[in-house]
């Protein structure tokens, strides 16, 4: 497997959360930079969860200088989410157990294996943290209720993949993703995630702190934003959890 050119590596065996080192390096780094480290101590997940990282599953920040708006910059979590999912298939050899959760998450057999965190940092740098459960995953009764059940790769499909074989996948996918993305925007981006989405058409439950949208799931709009047909009409959203 080749590694993408102008893509830079750092390996850490430990380190508190790679969106923190991320945070650390991102002022000293002179192109794009994969930051992954075998263990994490403090793991963090969407919505300021914890993200439980045991050796053997994969935990990575890619961390990119944009120049876009912040607007297109965000899109880089549907670019990330599907290259999430082409280095699934290649590690596998399959593609129909896997889909795409709105906004980033991958599911496997309907159970979510892998997430994405998005954090911007003052100078503009974007740092895209990605933890996929390889090997392990947490009990149902870690995460949120009726959350989609946590799965791990091994456990579902029996592919026994190391953190920095998967790293070496993802980081080939991302840069072949990144690239159509600066040359021909989100249009393909988004259309190939929509033919992976999962649920589309069915009726979900978005929720976000404060509110709680029911709606048959329309599609993602250019400008990333779920939209949903509800009881009052086409509703978009711009963040939310979503619930089956
Ligand atoms: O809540 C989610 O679904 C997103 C989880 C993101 C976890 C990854 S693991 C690598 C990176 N470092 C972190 O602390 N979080 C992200």
């Amino acid at each position: 497997m080749s590694w993408p050119a102008g893509y830079g590596r750092i390996v850490l065996d430990e380190t508190d959360s790679t969106m923190a080192e991320a945070a650390r390096r991102a002022g000293t780094l002179a192109g794009p930079e994969w930051v992954m480290a075998r263990r994490q101590t403090a793991g963090r997940g969407r919505r300021g969860r914890a993200w439980a990282n045991p050796e053997g599953n994969f935990a990575a920040t890619l961390v990119l200088q944009p120049r876009e708006a912040p607007g297109v910059v965000a899109l880089r979590s549907f670019v990330a989410a599907l290259a999430l999912f082409d280095a699934m298939v290649a590690v596998t050899g399959r593609a129909d157990p896997f889909a795409l959760k709105w906004p980033n998450d991958v599911l496997l057999n309907g159970g979510k294996v892998a997430g994405i965190l998005l954090e911007t940092h003052a100078g503009g740098a974007l740092a895209i943290g990605i933890g996929v459960n390889l090997v392990a995953a947490p009990g149902a009764a870690e995460v949120e209720a009726g959350a989609v059940r946590p799965v791990s790769l091994m456990a579902e499909t029996g592919a026994a993949v190391g953190p920095e074989d998967f790293l070496d996948q993802l980081a080939q996918a991302y840069a072949v993703r990144e690239a159509s993305f600066v040359t021909y925007g989100f249009a393909p981006i988004r259309e190939a995630w929509l033919s992976r989405a999962a649920r589309l058409g069915e009726t979900v439950t978005a929720r976000t702190g404060t509110s709680e949208t029911v709606g048959r799931f329309e599609t993602v709009d250019p400008s990333g934003n779920l939209v949903l047909m509800t009881a009052k009409g086409r509703v978009g959203i711009a963040a939310a959890d979503v619930f089956f």
